[in-house]
């Protein structure tokens, strides 16, 4: 449990929530996460997500998953987007996608790194997401037709998840700290790394150079006792000691959750399924009304904090657990 330490008599007749990130600007610390295959939730899919992100001057970061082409994310909206990315076994999807989304604008990769194989996902098990629907959906977004016709054919005897099975066909887990030299000779663009929770591989990631790290736990959907990312945060953000910025992601529901996480020292949140809630419901205007949501409690909180621009968010203005015990000591 986390508690907000607010500051009186401060003057918040106006609230900035400006950030930056990479040295772009942004209005919000609020990112759109990267999540898969948006035409479950709407039949256009991840360009209706987009042009909401952008109406709301929000970054978005595109899913290696996308079930739209990034080429038609990238044209359908004039907006700041970073591409996330999947390393497969076939190592040359990757570095197409890579080399495409550099071409079309995206101005960051943001390598997720706590998926060498999908976690057992017990709903997709037992409702058996059929293999068929996923890969009419799915990878004709890549555009990589060879790549298609290769996988077409597999798990169909599969009596699990046929999603599982097309990750453990698909993804590469031999993939490890020397490849992010191999991702740095494909693309110049800057490296972040997504799905960090530990000390010791913040330390190697900025050590090997990357921009920025994800503190994830890909929405607690991988790992069955991975830790709150709001409770390790803290942890890394120290480990790094200023050198890269640390983002967070994992329940971030309210503004409240945002602001615990900037008091923290997050640079800035993602959010992801609230997204998806949106887009489901109502489209383009549910996810701007989820982004707003956000950004209107951040705004309120920061004024009920004394606190009127990001910089102003402190340490001090959070109470963890484990300040309450060793204030007991
Ligand atoms: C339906 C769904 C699909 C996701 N797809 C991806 C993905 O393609 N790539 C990725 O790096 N993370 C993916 N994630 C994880 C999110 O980026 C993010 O880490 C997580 O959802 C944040 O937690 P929240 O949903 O509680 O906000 C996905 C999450 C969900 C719920």
């Amino acid at each position: 449990m986390h508690r907000l330490r607010p500051r009186i008599l401060v003057d918040v007749s106006k609230i900035d929530m400006s950030t930056t990130l990479l040295g772009y600007k942004m209005q919000s610390p609020i990112i759109v996460a990267p999540t898969g295959i948006h035409k479950y939730a709407h039949p256009e899919g991840e360009v209706v997500t987009a042009r909401a992100a952008a109406a709301c001057n929000t970054l978005m970061v595109l899913s290696f998953s996308s079930s739209r082409k990034l080429e038609d994310v990238a044209s359908s909206c004039n907006s700041l987007r970073f591409y996330q990315l999947y390393v497969y076994k076939n190592r040359e999807v990757s570095a197409t996608l890579v080399r495409r989304a550099e071409k079309y604008g995206f101005k960051a990769i943001v390598l997720t790194v706590d998926t060498p194989r999908l976690g057992r996902r017990e709903k997709d098990i037992k409702n058996k997401c059929p293999l068929s629907f996923f890969l009419y959906i799915y990878l004709p977004s890549f555009g990589l037709f060879s790549f298609y016709f290769s996988y077409s054919f597999i798990a169909v005897n599969f009596c699990g998840s046929d999603l599982e099975a097309f990750a453990s066909q698909t993804l590469d887990p031999s993939l490890c700290w020397k490849d992010i030299e191999w991702l740095r000779s494909i693309t110049s663009l800057p490296i972040i790394l997504k799905g960090i929770t530990t000390a010791e591989d913040a330390i190697n990631a900025v050590e090997l150079g990357v921009s920025g790290i994800v503190v994830s736990n890909h929405g607690a959907r991988q790992l069955d006792y991975s830790p709150a990312t709001i409770s390790v945060l803290e942890e890394v953000v120290k480990a790094v000691s200023g050198a890269v910025p640390v983002l967070l992601d994992g329940g971030v529901r309210r503004g409240t959750d945002v602001f615990k996480a900037l008091a923290l020292g997050a640079k800035a949140v993602l959010v992801g399924r609230p997204i998806l809630y949106g887009l489901a419901a109502k489209g383009e205007n549910g996810v701007k009304s989820v982004i707003k949501m956000l950004q209107g409690e951040l705004e309120l909180t920061m004024a009920l904090c004394g606190t009127p621009s990001i910089n102003a968010i402190t340490r001090k203005h959070v109470q963890t657990e484990g300040d309450i015990l060793r204030s007991l000591l």
